[in-house]
């Protein structure tokens, strides 16, 4: 596991956040963390993410490096805590009309081929989609990036690249959730673990 360093009140706090489908939840991850949420499927880890990014109702407060979400406006907040989904949204018709700023560079550390960037967002594979989505949330300089099972379609080369660019994502700082079911992904990147529990109905 890595080395996870101390929060002191900095980093990313939530208390007791639920929805009706999860919770409550407190947690707490310092920067240069990365929290791993685990759990079955339908457990709420999806719903938790998209809580702490303010995309959905809930009860319970978040704060980042003691700012609270309550306090800003939603898209803001998400500037800085920034959600990706598994299945990402492409509105624009080239792939690199998404990115706010040059990704060539994030593009050849995946071994991406740099034609994509200027490909139609409906002819990319699950796998390519999935890395360019990172790549556009990474590119937005979040202070916080929650990842719903980033390299679910990747094969293991594609996988290690994600994983490297989250460890230096995490090396500058940065603060990771990471929703995952590999269990060998979790022992890699996990400074920390999570398991959630179905609520009962
Ligand atoms: N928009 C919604 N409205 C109502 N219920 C929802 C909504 N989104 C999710 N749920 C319910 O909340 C529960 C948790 O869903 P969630 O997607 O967070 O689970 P998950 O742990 O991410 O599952 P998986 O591993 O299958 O992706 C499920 O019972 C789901 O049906």
């Amino acid at each position: 596991m890595r080395q996870a360093l101390p929060t002191d009140g900095q980093g990313l706090i939530a208390r007791k956040v639920g929805s009706g489908s999860i919770g409550p939840v407190d947690l707490s991850i310092g920067h240069g963390a990365c929290l791993c949420v685990a759990g079955r499927s339908g457990a709420g880890k999806s719903t938790l993410l998209r809580i702490l990014a303010d995309l959905v109702p809930h009860t319970g407060e978040v704060w980042l490096d003691g700012q609270a979400q309550s306090d800003m406006a939603a898209p803001l907040w998400r500037r800085s805590v920034t959600y990706v989904a598994p299945d990402s949204a492409w509105w624009a018709p080239r792939v690199r009309d998404h990115f706010q700023g040059d990704a060539t560079h994030f593009s050849d550390r995946m071994r991406l081929p740099r034609d994509l960037l200027d490909a139609a967002p409906d002819r990319l594979s699950t796998g390519e989609r999935q890395r360019l989505a990172l790549i556009r949330a990474l590119l937005g300089k979040p202070a916080v990036l929650l990842l719903d099972e980033p390299s679910a379609a990747l094969d293991s080369d594609a996988v290690l690249r994600v994983e490297n660019l989250l460890g230096e994502f995490l090396s500058e700082g940065g603060i990771l959730v990471l929703v995952s079911h590999d269990d060998a992904q979790i022992q890699r990147m996990a400074t920390d673990t999570l398991v959630l529990e179905r609520v009962p109905a």
